[in-house]
């Protein structure tokens, strides 16, 4: 699969730091009378049209995952043919306050408004700096860049925040735990539709240390949105990813073949395969490209938070879901945060990552 996007301009090479570099999105895109974008953010193909817009994805009721014996066993059957299927699912009943979420998309947006100078004090020098903010994905690589402005902070095992705006760390707090524990019942469910025991990850890969990062994802108004992209087809590199919105669309992803709309049901969380989750299924489960769009009515902000191994796992095939002739292990283990480090320091592009560490079949 090839990216649809090719650069038409080469800005010179960015510094690490792109607000010092670039100012961040937001501050161009509210330019009063902007109607064109600049070269930097102009790819010359246009995103694919989406194919079929009327495709939804499977809907997983979480609540079921603690309900009686026939309802459990039901909601693992779902989770599994979800999984293999699509790579994505919406998940409602999930018991997080939708107050809650509310609060922290809001928070989230405060965030950004905070002046480019207020914001450059999180900007950070390394990609794995524990709290990071920037515009684009890696200005650093980048030909052309990306209509998105981003948050990035490492909320477990140890927890960073922002203190701006006021009462950020508390509502982010909150909400890691929450997130987190829905993606470790999810994780659990999963495990076990892949025919393993429920704990296996969990005991596997020192689940006690697991490193979740939460990015917040902002994608101003597009005067020209078909010539320019919030973020590039991509895999998430961890197990699993859990996405919200403020209610405008953009998400889209790739299902046999053809580009669909996420239309999330209100009050729902996104739920989406990554590149380790893939390996550590040996394939079973395939992380899913998946792309964000900009528009040109309303503003996006996306909240995902990615779950993952212990920054330190080298994470492998299960060995209950190989076999040494019909199946062998098709990836080869990694330790998790060099893996983040090659995602964060190249382009954005594909599973280019995840082919790095394929075995070939022979
Ligand atoms: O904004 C979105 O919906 C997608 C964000 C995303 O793919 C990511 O943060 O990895
Ligand atoms: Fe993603």
């Amino acid at each position: 699969m090839s990216s649809t996007v090719e650069s038409v301009s080469q800005p010179s090479q960015a510094s690490i730091q792109p607000l010092a570099k670039f100012g961040c999105i937001k501050t161009l895109a509210e330019k009063p009378g902007l109607s064109s974008i600049p070269p930097t953010y102009t790819f010359t193909k246009n995103p694919d049209p989406i194919s079929d817009p009327e495709e939804s994805l499977p809907v997983v009721d979480f609540s079921l995952l603690s309900g009686n014996p026939d309802e459990h066993n039901k909601v693992i059957y779902q989770l599994g043919k979800a999984c293999q299927e699509y790579g994505f699912f919406m998940v409602v009943n999930h018991g997080v306050p939708e107050s809650l979420v509310k609060a922290m998309i809001s928070s989230c947006e405060m965030f950004f408004d905070l002046t480019e100078e207020e914001k450059r004090e999180y900007e950070g020098k390394d990609v794995m700096d524990p709290i990071r903010c920037g515009t684009s994905f890696n200005t650093s690589v980048e030909k052309v860049l990306f209509w998105r402005d981003y948050l990035k902070l490492f909320i477990r095992p140890e927890f960073h925040s922002v203190d701006k705006p006021a009462g950020f760390r508390e509502l982010l707090l909150e909400y890691s735990k929450r997130i987190g524990e829905m993606g470790m019942e999810l994780l659990k469910g999963i495990t076990e539709s892949l025919g393993l025991e429920a704990c296996y990850i969990e005991k596997a890969l020192n689940m006690e240390n697991s490193f979740h990062i939460l990015v917040a994802n902002l994608y101003p108004r597009c005067p020209q949105p078909e010539r320019a992209m919030g973020m590039p087809p991509h895999s998430d590199f961890g197990l699993l990813t859990l996405l919200t919105q403020n209610g405008v669309g953009g998400l889209q992803l790739l299902h046999n073949d053809k580009w669909i709309n996420v239309n999330p049901i209100p009050n729902s969380f996104v739920i989406n395969i990554g590149d380790h989750l893939e390996i550590l299924s040996n394939g079973k489960y395939k992380s899913v490209l998946h792309r964000a769009v900009v528009n040109n009515a309303a503003t996006r902000l996306s909240l995902a938070v990615g779950i993952g191994p212990p920054l330190d796992a080298v994470v492998s095939p299960a060995p209950d879901l190989t076999d040494a002739e019909s199946n062998p292990p098709a990836y080869i283990g990694m330790k998790y945060c060099e893996y983040i480090r090659l995602q964060q320091t190249n382009q954005l592009k594909g599973k280019s990552c995840l082919d790095k560490i394929r075995i070939p079949k022979i």
